[in-house]
């Protein structure tokens, strides 16, 4: 495969909203570019980055790596802008997204980008709350320093489960701390006064079947 590059532009203000199902930052990014590795000739354009993670610190990540899960993992969400008009086209078709995942360690050394994301959860504890992210969001440090990967042809993990993406996963884990996962956890699924924690939201690894899973080491 080709190299895998990259480009993003630094952006404030971008906003974070409870989706009931965790956080989600929209980070629609015209002037970004992935392409390379797995993605062909094809330009993909960053459209907005979530998190998946577990009850415990012992689950969490939507991959495993000979069968160990991490404590979460980090999606980085792109479309593919050379051949579809919208987000929405491109999720109706095998080679419409490319999603970098990022798998979580837990450490004892606060992520200074994630932290970024926790200091603003307090403001949207209940679903459809929203607010923007006063630091400037750079998208790249999300990344770890080694950009080895795996890559194969998957599915959305959340339903309607659209088999559109093309996964690439780090091997590389980046580093939270176990607090910051904590304030993850108390994110609430409901949008009134009851209190219904989103205290793991991971689709569990399906079987790879009969798909290619292909590896870079970068
Ligand atoms: C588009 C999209 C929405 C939710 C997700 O968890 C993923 S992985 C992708
Ligand atoms: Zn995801």
């Amino acid at each position: 495969m080709k190299k895998l590059t990259f480009a993003y532009e630094s952006q404030s203000d971008l906003r974070i909203l409870n989706t009931g199902h965790g956080w989600k930052v929209e980070a629609p990014q015209s002037g970004s570019r992935l392409e390379g590795g797995p993605l062909g000739e094809d330009i993909y354009q960053l459209e907005q980055f979530h998190c998946h993670w577990g009850e415990t610190s012992a689950e969490g990540s939507e991959h495993t790596v000979d069968g160990r899960a991490y404590a979460g993992e980090l999606h980085l969400v792109h479309w593919n802008t050379t051949k579809y008009q919208s987000f929405a086209e491109a999720a109706q078709h095998p080679d419409g997204l490319a999603v970098l995942g990022v798998f979580f360690d837990v450490g004892n050394e606060s992520n200074d980008e994630i932290e970024k994301i926790v200091s603003t959860l307090s403001e949207i504890k209940f679903k459809g709350q929203f607010t923007d992210i006063p630091d400037v969001i750079d998208p790249t440090t999300f990344l770890p320093s080694g950009l080895g990967y795996w890559t194969y042809l998957g599915s959305l993990t959340t339903p309607p489960c659209n088999e559109c993406v093309i996964w690439i996963v780090y091997k590389e884990p980046i580093t939270v701390t176990e607090e910051q996962l904590v304030q993850f956890r108390c994110l609430s699924a409901c949008s009134g006064e009851a209190e219904e924690f989103i205290v793991k939201n991971y689709r569990p690894p399906q079987p790879l079947g009969n798909r290619a899973l292909r590896e870079c080491n970068a």
